[in-house]
């Protein structure tokens, strides 16, 4: 098995780039860690703090945003970074070349269950001049590369630099990635979804009919059954989906009128959709390809639907 740093190589990745996804890798591998030695580690339970989202932050969640800020400030060429708790972009290296945004512990409520968690980062060019948030509000496209490392059973992360996704697994005795597949290919086709179904009264009209469908199985227009998946956690689900196929579907929803989105387009969405597209699937809001938003906020939230490509592109037909 080749290392994460001999894959780079033999992709001929930008070497600062390599430098610093190789960085992302070993702070990845120090959270999971932390995660592993879970109560041992003192990491467990709640902080007395919210985030800007007004959120409780878990233990975990403010530690593993610590310390990825600061590990990436260890870098000259990270300008400026934002993070789910973060309020505001935070600059490092004022000539730096590269934006990181990152999702430091998504899956927080699994963290006391014992359950999968993980940490999602993408990264982006930094254009010149002084940081504000404005640097970052690049459509998803822009993105040099992206990735989650997940906590589970054992530790995975999954990488694109835009030459496909690659998946990776922490070896613990030598504390490095090696790589388990060199093209992460999604299959076109399912019979898996995975929805939060405790929201469907708040659902639009066209995801009720789109489920409805696949509720009805083999006795309704879709005539095949569907099984259902949910992880509550992003990363847990979309390692499914990259895995073994599916679509994973946080939509819009009315169930609080001032929050109709859940999940964050730049450290959650985009890079989500950049290793989904990379793996031959697809990722949109039921609108519009989610790579090709112009953002208009670091912490804005959108409706995802992404996984297996005809699974998706039906979905997006109720949609039309
Ligand atoms: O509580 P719900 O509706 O199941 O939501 C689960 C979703 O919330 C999230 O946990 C949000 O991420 P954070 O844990 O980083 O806030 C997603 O990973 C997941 O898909
Ligand atoms: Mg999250
Ligand atoms: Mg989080």
């Amino acid at each position: 098995m080749q290392s994460l740093q001999t894959a780079l190589q033999n992709q001929q990745t930008d070497p600062e780039l390599s430098q610093l996804l190789e960085l992302l890798a070993d702070i990845c591998c120090e959270i999971s860690n932390d995660v592993r030695r879970g109560a041992l580690a003192g990491v467990l339970g709640v902080a007395s703090s919210e985030n800007v989202q007004g959120e409780t932050q878990k233990k975990l969640d403010i530690i593993a945003n610590d310390l990825i800020k600061r590990r990436l400030a260890e870098l000259p060429s990270v300008k400026g970074i934002a993070s789910e708790e973060e309020d505001d972009v935070v600059s490092l290296h004022s000539d730096g070349r590269f934006l990181v945004s990152f999702d430091p512990l998504d899956g927080s409520s699994n963290i006391d269950i014992n359950s999968l968690v993980g940490t999602i980062f993408s990264v982006l060019p930094a254009p010149e001049g002084t940081l504000t948030q404005a640097s970052f509000l690049q459509s998803g496209r822009n993105q040099l590369a992206a990735g989650y490392a997940l906590y589970g059973p054992s530790t995975l992360m999954a990488l694109s630099t835009g030459q496909g996704t690659q998946m990776y697994t922490l070896d613990p005795n030598s504390q490095t990635f090696l790589q388990l597949e060199a093209q992460v290919q999604i299959p076109a086709t399912t019979q898996e979804f995975a929805i939060n179904m405790s929201n469907q009264r708040f659902w639009q009209a066209p995801m009720q009919g789109y489920i409805n469908d696949l509720l009805e199985g083999a006795n309704g227009v879709r005539e095949k059954n569907f099984n259902m998946r949910w992880i509550a956690a992003m990363v847990g689900d979309v390692h499914r989906v990259l895995s073994r196929g599916g679509i994973f579907t946080y939509p819009a929803d009315h169930k609080n009128p001032d929050k109709p989105f859940k999940l964050r387009l730049m450290y959650e969405a985009n890079p989500m959709a950049m290793l989904v597209e990379q793996a031959n699937g697809l990722a949109s809001t039921g609108y519009e390809n989610i790579l090709d938003i112009e953002p208009s906020g670091i912490h804005q939230r959108v409706a995802v639907i992404l996984g297996s490509r005809d699974e998706v592109s039906h979905c997006l037909s109720y949609h039309a």
